[in-house]
């Protein structure tokens, strides 16, 4: 399924948020929707993650929540079921490209060279996943992918921040950022929700 720009286009930043405890999630992704981020990715890699999808898709209004470090079949399926919207994947594999074919789910699916970025464009995904953004070359390794595959676009993620972010919106293949400076676990373990919302706030204005 085709991943839709509506997401992609939300804000100039998808935050990767790593949730500890589910009672944090829906007035986290509320202030994340308040500061003009609506477009959230909660990854798989703790136990509270599907509850933390589950309590923000039904509550949290102008959310659009997705799933990430989906690795297996099962994690995507687990995804739907919680009500994401979107799942993305650090990487590929042949068993997800072939899960994902029986899904309803839109995928992001994660390449990091030239190669996986074509085998992917050759499965018809167009928009990719660039990661680890800053150890896979960074925004010269973009502007390099750009010449010969000018149709495929990503969302750079891995190392990226405020101080960077600009630079990678401005590769003509960039069409966002992601990264977890939004959502620090110090400001979540404190509950400071102002901070975040001022965070998402400033990421939503990065537009170039
Ligand atoms: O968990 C996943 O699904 C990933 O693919 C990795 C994350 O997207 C990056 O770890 C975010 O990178 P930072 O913004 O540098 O923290």
């Amino acid at each position: 399924m085709k991943f839709p720009e509506s997401v992609l286009h939300a804000a100039p930043v998808i935050p990767v948020v790593v949730i500890e405890d589910a009672g944090t999630a829906v007035a986290l992704a509320r202030a994340l929707v308040a500061g003009g981020v609506p477009a959230i990715e909660i990854t798989l890699r703790t136990r509270a993650a599907l509850d933390a999808v589950r309590a923000i898709a039904s509550e949290v209004e102008g959310a659009i929540v997705g799933v990430g470090t989906v690795r297996t079949p099962q994690d995507l399926d687990a995804a739907e079921k919680a009500g994401a919207r979107f799942a993305v994947s650090p990487g590929s594999t042949p068993t997800l490209l072939a899960a994902v074919r029986e899904s309803a789910l839109p995928w992001l699916p994660g390449a990091a060279t030239a190669s996986e970025a074509m085998l992917l464009a050759e499965h018809g995904f167009r928009y990719q996943k660039f990661f680890p953004a800053a150890s896979a070359g960074g925004i010269a390794a973009l502007r390099s992918l750009h010449g010969p595959l000018p149709e495929v676009r990503f969302c750079a993620t891995g190392g990226i921040d405020a101080g960077n972010a600009r630079e990678y919106l401005s590769s003509p293949n960039v069409a966002c950022v992601g990264g977890s400076w939004l959502t620090p676990p110090g400001l979540i373990a404190a509950r400071d929700w102002a901070a975040i919302e001022r965070l998402a706030h400033a990421a939503a204005q990065l537009r170039v």
